[in-house]
């Protein structure tokens, strides 16, 4: 990993321990694994939305040379100087190029990132590297086909137009679709107590669907239903599929959001690398449970709202918050109550101040 000169007050900023997931091999089992061309599919997918919220999406149709040539296009981008970087991108406002801090609220992780929109097949970024620029329209546009194939197998299992969900998402005329490309190299520094660094603090994603990649480094956890945290282990042959905000509230709380997070790599471990494809719709779109999922006297259990107004409430909040919260109407559709059992070890605090320095000296 080449050394990069940041600005010293991206230096400065303070890291969080990030606590090991807590739900061992079982946590890892409870993920499920949906072949997507089996005839089963929609319902194995829907049953995986509403148990966990998530699960890993094998048969999918996209050649692995297409996620391979991202990678290495996307590791050479991230080697480059820091200024060249933000040069080529710009400062991520949300959109662009940004390093360690995450939205505008104070989010820090160990990780660098680039985050794009994604229009008619082509990522907006006109000043990337060309090669890379090619490998990311070639990923976005199979992976916009996985999210498309999911969208319908969702509709079906839901027993609505096959259609509907998809079309709220995929190539919409004025949608929101992003591309998000992660990167965390390995961290030098120990968190102490039974703890790694953050890479990307804890949150749910906003949108309807996200569609996420990952090279073989480990990282990623996603929070059980029974408030444990699981490893994901990594499959670079696979997609990993998150139910988001919005289809939460879509199927009125039958889905749930997963809560996920990831913990950098250690020292000596491999960089990590992801890529994630958000499946957002048009700002004007309403979201609101669909007529067809309701059971007759069925109550919203929200107010109602759209996407663009969800999404500029978003980005007001911190990563943890939870940012359905000002939008329920009844307590029953609060977050489960269970217990994060980590108690020598809790989740964002800051790294104290002596290892804060050994990083800014070392990245
Ligand atoms: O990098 C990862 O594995 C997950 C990142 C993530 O959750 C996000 O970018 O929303
Ligand atoms: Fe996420």
């Amino acid at each position: 990993m080449v050394a990069i000169t940041a600005p010293s007050s991206v230096d400065q900023i303070p890291l969080m321990r990030c606590p090991k997931a807590n739900a061992g091999q079982a946590g890892a089992a409870a993920i499920p694994c949906v072949d997507l061309s089996a005839p089963g599919a929609a319902a194995a997918v829907a049953e995986a939305c509403r148990s966990v919220g998530f699960f890993r999406a094998t048969n999918h149709g996209v050649p692995a040379g297409v996620a391979d040539a991202l990678e290495s296009r996307a590791m050479a981008f991230f080697a480059l100087p820091a200024q060249d970087k933000l040069d080529m991108s710009g400062a991520a406002r949300p959109l662009g190029y940004g390093s360690k801090s995450i939205g505008s609220n104070g989010d820090v992780g160990w990780l660098e990132y680039l985050l794009l929109s994604v229009t008619a097949n082509s990522v907006k970024i006109s000043s990337l590297p060309p090669s890379l620029r090619q490998a990311l329209e070639e990923y976005t546009a199979a992976v916009r086909e996985v999210g498309g194939r999911v969208l319908e197998l969702i509709a079906e299992g839901l027993g609505v137009d096959r259609a509907l969900l998809r079309g709220m998402v995929v190539g919409r005329e004025g949608g929101d679709e992003l591309v998000r490309v992660n990167h965390y190299p390995p961290c030098p520094l120990r968190a102490p107590g039974d703890c790694g660094v953050t890479g990307f603090g804890e949150h749910t994603d906003p949108q309807i669907i996200s569609v996420l990649w990952s090279n073989c480094t480990a990282g990623l956890q996603i929070k059980l239903r029974d408030g444990r945290w699981a490893p994901v282990p990594p499959d670079p042959e696979s997609f990993f599929v998150n139910v988001g905000d919005s289809l939460q509230v879509l199927t009125n709380g039958r889905f749930r959001s997963v809560k996920h997070r990831v913990v950098a790599p250690a020292e000596g471990a491999g960089s990590r690398l992801s890529v994630i494809y958000f499946g957002g719709t048009a700002p004007s779109q309403r979201i609101a449970p669909l007529p067809q999922v309701m059971r007759d006297g069925e109550q919203s259990l929200y107010r109602e709202f759209t996407w663009g107004e969800y999404k500029r409430a978003a980005y007001k909040t911190r990563l943890a918050d939870h940012r359905l919260g000002p939008f329920e109407l009844r307590a029953a559709s609060s977050e489960p109550a269970a217990a994060d059992p980590q108690p020598h070890c809790s989740s964002g605090t800051c790294m104290p101040q002596q290892q804060q320095q050994q990083v800014a000296k070392v990245y």
